[in-house]
């Protein structure tokens, strides 16, 4: 049985930190990794190695971050065995939620267009070339990958969602050396008052967070003085002060805490000490830009509304609607 040798995926972004000033995380972060990985390993963690091992040795591959798929291509084209073995592998890493993916011909329709939320977030961020961005959450790291093809200097994803990584590293193993890394640890475990970053993303997490004023507190300290924090989240229409906390699921999702009115949010930021919070976009979420396909087959969107009602969760709550702010820290 083959062993996760993270170190050599690690240890180039663990030495960088260290020599970067940030030796408190690197130290931090190898021990995280040592219990993720040695200590307590998943229990598929053997077959997605498997499956990543499996991918195809290809020489020659270029890489598109422009398009609404990431895209990897060879000029040489693939043989039908190394494509059957291509379509193995990345199968063998389903579900695939967030992307969309084009694996030389092979496109990876995921659960969700994450390039909608890109195009609904990109014209609203300063300039992106030269930045150092941190992605909260990043799923599969599909928001990494565009962020570097827009020029960013360095991109570190973080999202505990094991199955993500490797489907980031099934990526990754195509670039030559890239400064994308994804680490599979939380907000929480990222040490205080880091202020590395210039942009910080929050997408899709606050409403995951018991503690929605903590997680905002905790992405200010990830930033330098004047960067950059790029907050989505899911909201309900309603006056300032107010926020729904469901009763139990919302659209069939456990750990939904707090869904704040856009005004409330304004409010959270202002009173965490961030500056010139806009909303700069809201938009409801659709079955298209979120639904079953055939790498990602559970349930979606679609069983997760009032079927005579699709306004409306299933439980009865308004349907998912989002918003994306832009602030500074001061
Ligand atoms: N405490 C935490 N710390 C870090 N990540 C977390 C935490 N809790 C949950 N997550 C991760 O946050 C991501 C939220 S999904 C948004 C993906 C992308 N950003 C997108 O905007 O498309 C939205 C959704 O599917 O509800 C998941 O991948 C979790 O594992």
């Amino acid at each position: 049985m083959a062993t996760f040798d993270w170190k050599k995926h690690f240890e180039p972004l663990l030495a960088e930190l260290a020599q970067s000033g940030q030796a408190r995380w690197a130290d931090r972060l190898r021990s995280q990794l040592t219990h993720r990985f040695d200590d307590a390993p998943h229990g598929d963690l053997d077959r997605w190695l498997a499956a990543l091992n499996e991918l195809p040795e290809l020489s020659g591959v270029e890489t598109d971050l422009e398009r609404p798929a990431i895209t990897l291509s060879t000029p040489d084209g693939l043989t039908a065995l190394q494509k059957t073995r291509l379509e193995n592998a990345l199968r063998g890493l389903m579900p695939w939620r967030k992307g969309p993916f084009d694996f030389f011909g092979t496109y990876i329709d995921t659960e969700w267009r994450s390039d909608w939320k890109w195009d609904r977030v990109r014209p609203y961020l300063s300039e992106l070339s030269g930045r150092r961005i941190l992605d909260v959450g990043c799923g599969s790291g599909y928001h990494c990958w565009r962020m570097l093809g827009e020029g960013a200097e360095r991109v570190i994803g973080i999202d505990p969602g094991l199955l993500f990584l490797f489907q980031f590293l099934s990526v990754k193993r195509y670039q030559g050396d890239v400064p994308v890394d994804l680490l599979p640890v939380r907000m929480e475990d990222l040490p205080d008052n880091l202020q590395a970053f210039d942009t910080t993303l929050s997408m899709g997490v606050l409403y995951h967070r018991r503690s929605p004023l903590d997680h905002l507190l905790e992405l200010k300290g990830t930033l330098r003085r004047g960067g950059e924090l790029v907050l989505e989240t899911l909201v309900v229409d309603g006056p300032e002060g107010f926020t729904l906390m469901p009763e139990d699921r919302y659209g069939k999702m456990r750990n939904v805490w707090f869904l704040p009115s856009c005004d409330t949010l304004l409010r959270w930021l202002d009173r965490t000490g961030f500056r010139n919070a806009r909303i700069v976009d809201v938009t409801e979420t659709t079955t298209d830009e979120q639904r079953s396909t055939d790498w990602m087959r559970f349930n979606s969107l679609q069983d997760f509304l009032d079927p005579a009602d699709p306004s409306r969760t299933i439980e009865g709550y308004p349907g998912p609607k989002r918003a994306t702010i832009i602030a500074e820290k001061p």
